[in-house]
């Protein structure tokens, strides 16, 4: 079911973003300059400011909700520190979604992040894998990506684009890399001074010589 936005408007000091509709049913990938406004677009859906307009999402009218009740994990650019070790936290977001330390073990297998459950620390890399990984025990209507793969290395950018691919979920998809937003999105709008200026079916861009070019060189 898809997360849909009809009439939203959102202020940060002098700055308006307006978004008269935008229908989120796969993965639509936002592009912009700095300051075009894909963070304040993510944070008005997510509630975390005040907008005006309309935000749906699993069928229902969220715009009233705080953001904890809109059932929107929101995967922000900078990750957020676990408040534990990596397994203790993601067995806790498990467990407040009715799931169990399988789940938790099969998360972690497919983001390649087993070896840092009991991890004593982390760079900010790792940690961002760990915020997916808790993104995706959850049972969201939707997800709200920014920049999600800034902090990670080629492989493990291709692989949280190949998991946010498989997801059978609206996914909302900030990237600054064409080659990225070419790899993972099914739809690519275009975000310039607060508004969605252009948005088009992904035409299957090749990026293959890129992944060849890097493998090679790590190889
Ligand atoms: N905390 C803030 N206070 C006041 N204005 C802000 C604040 N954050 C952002 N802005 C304004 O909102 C505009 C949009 O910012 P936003 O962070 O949404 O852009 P963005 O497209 O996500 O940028 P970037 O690509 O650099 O992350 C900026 O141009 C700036 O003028």
């Amino acid at each position: 079911m898809a997360l849909s936005v009809r009439g939203l408007r959102a202020r940060r000091g002098r700055f308006e973003l307006f978004v008269e509709s935008l229908a989120v049913n796969s993965v639509v990938v936002l592009l912009g300059r700095n300051g075009s406004g894909k963070t304040t677009l993510l944070d008005a859906i997510a509630g975390v400011i005040p907008a005006e307009g309309v935000v749906e999402a699993c069928g229902r009218d969220v715009s009233a909700l705080p953001p904890e009740e809109r059932r929107l994990v929101y995967i922000q650019a900078t990750p957020v520190d676990p408040p534990a070790k990596a397994g203790k936290f993601l067995r806790a977001v498990a467990a407040r979604w009715g799931r169990d330390r399988r789940a938790v073990l099969e998360v972690a297998e497919r983001l390649g992040i087993r070896h840092l459950l009991e991890a004593s620390s982390m760079s900010t890399g790792q940690k961002q894998l760990v915020n997916i990984a808790a993104g995706l025990l959850a049972d969201p209507c939707a997800f709200l990506m920014d920049e999600p793969a800034s902090h990670l290395d080629w492989f493990n950018k291709r692989l949280v684009n190949n998991v946010v691919r498989k997801l059978d979920k609206p996914v909302l998809y900030v990237t600054h890399d064409p080659i990225e937003a070419a790899y993972v999105g099914d739809r690519i709008c275009v975000v310039e001074q607060g508004r969605l200026t252009k948005c088009v079916d992904n035409p299957g861009v090749k990026t293959d010589d890129v992944d060849r070019f890097v493998e090679a060189l790590f190889s």
